[in-house]
């Protein structure tokens, strides 16, 4: 048994801001764990003031696996998709506006510790006051960051509940685009896998580490938010950068090709982020500009049944081969499908009814959405079949034109509807990044946030 802590003593990391390099401390720094030089991947490139801060691409130091948690734009978006996900909605318990900062506060300073590789609180697993829980949970005391990112969204009862209350004085900050999502055709949406006040989405590469930030982040939330549903995703169903390779989802085929790059700064502007334009006509959504909304569909898809299906009938649901994730109208993986192309018997090579002539841009107004979902499992139903699929997430500039629409004409006329079955739903609006530089880190790479110190979705309660 180690030897009890004097409470009294300043905790470890929470000196003052110091002007020198960070002195790689691990997040991990009790159990002696992964160089919080972490930070370095940023902050080394940053000099002097120490801010924990991504440049416009974004960065990771390799060696330690981190992304920055400060940026014009929240990490977990563009930057490459990992290959875990832990996402989980909260409501929000606080009573008033002051709580509700408060909580946001807390969060920003537990998230930018984690995704630096630092324990959640300043003492960590296995220190601090003796007779007081341990600050950090401490599962992943031993593990590196594992590129973790973690990014905040807000739902439209935060704004507005559902009977009208404005509960925290924000209804005339409610974004336009922030609707309620419309019924689509063959939904059949649980309410206790839909919606909330906020969304916490932590990815990773190791699922561990996921969800201890989850787990620390719901522990910092006591008494402020509870969790309302989680989600746990594997083997990410896009990539969102051309250095990856095309993943699969579970009916086996390719799955993101076509998806918005974050190398395409074009698309991801014209397609992602909110642009200044929107607070034109919308001033209740200035504070969002920069920032982005997230759509979440729980997906189940019927296993089973899509198994029996034969090759050529699958191809022709999806629009591409299942081997190469090739067009049906012909090329390689990344050729553009050409659905003017038609067979012997004069019908188009890629059928009407398929997916991607249904999601193409050309179907939809020329829109485009980042997709950034993953795969789940979650055990099995009465008769055997797998509770399994597609946790469909995609971050988009306004989900009014970019979402609604295509969600409409997929739950319509798409033939792959047949084996699937929309579960769970949300919609957040996703804010900015916190400036480079504003987050101060002292001596040994700590983030020291104070009541002063910016916090995820600040410019909703001040703009
Ligand atoms: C409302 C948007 C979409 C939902 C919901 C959706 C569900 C879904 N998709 C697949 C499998 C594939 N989708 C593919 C492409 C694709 N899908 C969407 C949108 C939604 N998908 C778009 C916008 C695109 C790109 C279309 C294009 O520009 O060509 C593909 C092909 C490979 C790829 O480009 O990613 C597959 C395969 C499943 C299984 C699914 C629900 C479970
Ligand atoms: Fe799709």
């Amino acid at each position: 048994m180690s030897a009890p802590t004097d409470p009294s003593s300043t905790p470890p990391d929470e000196a003052a801001p110091d002007p020198g390099p960070p002195a790689g401390v691990s997040r991990r720094a009790l159990f002696g764990g992964v160089a919080a030089a972490a930070v370095a991947g940023t902050a080394v490139g940053l000099g002097a003031g120490y801010g924990i801060g991504r440049a416009t691409a974004p960065t990771t130091s390799s060696a330690a696996g981190t992304f920055a948690f400060t940026g014009a734009h929240q990490a977990g978006i563009v930057t490459p998709a990992q290959d875990r996900l832990y996402l989980a909605a909260f409501d929000v318990t606080a009573k008033d506006r002051d709580d509700l900062v408060a909580l946001l506060q807390r969060w920003t300073t537990v998230a930018a510790r984690l995704t630096q590789g630092l324990s959640a609180g300043p003492y960590g697993p296995a220190s601090g006051p003796y007779d007081a829980p341990p600050d950090d949970t401490g599962e992943a005391a031993d593990l590196p960051p594992a590129g973790l990112t973690i990014t905040f969204g807000f739902g439209r009862t935060l704004f507005r509940t559902a009977a009208g209350v404005d509960r925290f004085g924000l209804a005339d900050r409610l974004p336009a685009g922030l609707i309620e999502l419309p019924h689509f055709p063959a939904d059949n949406l649980d309410p206790a896998r839909s919606d909330g006040d906020l969304v916490v989405q932590a990815c990773a590469d190791d699922p561990q580490v996921a969800v201890h930030a989850i787990r620390n982040l719901s522990r910092t939330a006591f008494g402020a938010a509870t969790i309302r549903w989680t989600q746990l995703g594997f083997g990410r169903t896009s990539s969102t950068s051309t250095a990856q390779r095309t993943p699969r989802n579970l009916f086996g085929f390719k799955d993101g090709t076509a998806n918005i790059k974050a190398e395409d700064a074009t698309a991801v502007d014209e397609h992602v982020w909110v642009p200044a334009s929107a607070a034109v006509d919308d001033p209740a959504s200035a504070w969002l500009v920069g920032g982005s909304y997230l759509v979440a569909r729980r997906i189940r898809m019927r296993i089973e049944t899509w198994d029996r299906t034969s090759l050529r009938e699958q191809e022709n649901l999806v629009g591409r081969t299942k081997a190469e994730g090739a067009p049906l109208s012909g090329g390689a993986e990344f050729t553009e499908p050409d659905f003017d192309v038609a067979g012997r018997g004069g019908a188009p090579l890629i059928p009407l009814d398929s997916h991607v002539r249904l999601a193409h841009p050309d179907q939809n107004a020329g829109v485009q959405m980042l997709r950034r979902g993953y795969n789940f499992t979650d055990g099995n139903d009465a008769l055997g079949r797998l509770d399994a699929g597609l946790f469909f997430l995609a971050f988009v500039q306004d989900p009014r034109t970019h979402y609604v629409p295509m969600q409409n004409t997929l739950s319509r006329d798409d033939g792959l509807m047949e084996y699937l079955e929309h579960t769970g739903s949300g919609l957040f609006a996703v804010p900015p990044g916190i400036p480079d530089g504003s987050l101060v880190v002292g001596r040994d790479g700590t983030p020291i946030t104070t009541d002063a110190s910016p916090f995820v979705g600040q410019k909703l309660f001040t703009a």
